[in-house]
C-alpha cells in the first residue's frame, strides 16, 4: 500500500477529508456524543448529531469547535482521531502527510493540540493552512498570479473575508458571525415574538429550507414545532421567509459590514480586478438566499456562489496536497 496524503477541513459544524487519489471520502457533522458519568465516547460524526438536542440526562451530544475556536481540545482530538480513523489513516502501510484547514485564530497551543491527534492517528507530517486561502483555491481561483481574488468564506462558526494575490493573503477579516450565529438569531426571533422554543436543529431547518436576506419577492412559509412557553405543551405554527429575512438582519449586516472594511483596505489594482472577477463566496453559509444578491448591492461588484461551496476548503485543501511544502506551514 502507498501512503495516500490527506487534506482535512476541520470546521466548526463540518469535517470533511480529501484523500489523494480518491477525493473527498469523508463528509460528517463536528459532533461527539459521550456517556456524561463515564466520558465514553459513544458516537462521532453523523449518529452523535442525530442525537443533538434528543439525549437523555446521561448522554451529551458536544461539538467540540463552537464560534470557530476549539471549544474543548479533547473531545476535538478524539473527533479528528476517529475521522482519520474511519478513511484508513492508521492501516495504511505508509504514513501519510495531513494537511489540515482549521478555525482561522487558532493559538499556538490548539495547533499542537491538533497536531498531536494527527500524529496518533498516523500521520508523519502535519500541515496547516488558513482557510480562506483553501477556500479561493477550492472555488477555482488562481490566486498565485499577481491579481486580486476576493473570497466570503461563511461556515458554521466564523465568516472570513480574504483578498488573496500571489497566494498569499493581502486584506482580511474574520468575524464569529455564521451558520451558527443565524440559527441563534432564528431561535431567539421565535421565541420573543411566539413564546415557542424551538431546538437548535429546527432553527437550522427553518434557515435552509426557507430563509432568505434579501427581498426578492420570495414567499414561502414552514410549519414548526416548538414548545409554548405558557403552556409547556407543544406548538405548530407557522413562520414565513420575510420574518427569517428580519431574523437574520443583524447578523447579515455585520458581514457586509466585514466585507466593505476589508474591501476599503485594499490595493486599487486588486480592488480593479475584484470588479472584474467578483467576489465568490464559499462554505455553508453561502447557500443562505438572497446574500448573493444582497452583497453585490451593498459591494457594488459581482457576487458569485462557488460551486459546490461547502466543499471549497477540503478540496483546495486536495489540490495543495500536490505542492505541500510550498504553499502550506508545516507544523512542528
Ligand atoms: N442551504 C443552506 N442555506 C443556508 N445555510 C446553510 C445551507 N446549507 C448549509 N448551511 C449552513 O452552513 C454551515 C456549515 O457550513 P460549512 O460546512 O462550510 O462550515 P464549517 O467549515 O464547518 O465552519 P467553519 O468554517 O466556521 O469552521 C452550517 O451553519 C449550515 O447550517
Amino acid at each position: 500500500m502507498l501512503s495516500k496524503d490527506i487534506g482535512i477541513d476541520l470546521g466548526t459544524a463540518n469535517v470533511s477529508i480529501h484523500v489523494k487519489g480518491r477525493g473527498v471520502v469523508l463528509d460528517e457533522p463536528s459532533v461527539v456524543a459521550i456517556e456524561n458519568d463515564t466520558k465514553r465516547v459513544l458516537a462521532v460524526g453523523e449518529e452523535a448529531h442525530r442525537m443533538v438536542g434528543r439525549t437523555p440526562g446521561n448522554i451529551i451530544a458536544i461539538r467540540p469547535l463552537k464560534d470557530g475556536v476549539i471549544a474543548d481540545f479533547e473531545i476535538t482530538e478524539i473527533m479528528l482521531k476517529a475521522f482519520i480513523d474511519r478513511v484508513g489513516g492508521r492501516t495504511w502501510y505508509s504514513r501519510p502527510r495531513i494537511l489540515i484547514c482549521a478555525p482561522t485564530n487558532i493559538t499556538s497551543v490548539e495547533q499542537k493540540a491538533i497536531r498531536e491527534a494527527a500524529e496518533r492517528s498516523g500521520a508523519r507530517e502535519v500541515f496547516m493552512e488558513e482557510e480562506p486561502k483553501a477556500a479561493a483555491i477550492g472555488a477555482g481561483m488562481d490566486i498565485f498570479q499577481p491579481s486580486g481574488n476576493m473570497v466570503v468564506d461563511i461556515g458554521g462558526g466564523t465568516t472570513d473575508v480574504a483578498v488573496l494575490s500571489m497566494g498569499d493573503v493581502v486584506t482580511a477579516s474574520s468575524i464569529k458571525v455564521a451558520g451558527d450565529k443565524f440559527d441563534a438569531a432564528i431561535m431567539k426571533y421565535i421565541k420573543n415574538k411566539y413564546k415557542l422554543l424551538i431546538g437548535e436543529r429546527t432553527s437550522e431547518d427553518i434557515k435552509i429550507k426557507i430563509g432568505t436576506v434579501y427581498d426578492d419577492g420570495r414567499k414561502e412559509e414552514m410549519d414548526i414545532r416548538g414548545r409554548d412557553m405558557v403552556t409547556g405543551l407543544p406548538l405548530t405554527i407557522t413562520i414565513h421567509s420575510e420574518e427569517v429575512r428580519e431574523a437574520l438582519w443583524d447578523s447579515v449586516s455585520s458581514i457586509v459590514s466585514a466585507a466593505k472594511s476589508v474591501l476599503e483596505r485594499t490595493p486599487p489594482e486588486l480592488s480593479a480586478d475584484i470588479i472584474d472577477r467578483g467576489v465568490i463566496l464559499t462554505g455553508g453559509g453561502a447557500l443562505l438566499g438572497g446574500l448573493d444578491a444582497l452583497l453585490a448591492e451593498e459591494l457594488k461588484v459581482p457576487v458569485l456562489i462557488a460551486d459546490d461551496p461547502m466543499h471549497c476548503v477540503v478540496k483546495g485543501t486536495g489540490i495543495m496536497l500536490d505542492n505541500l511544502d510550498k504553499v502550506a506551514k508545516k507544523l512542528g
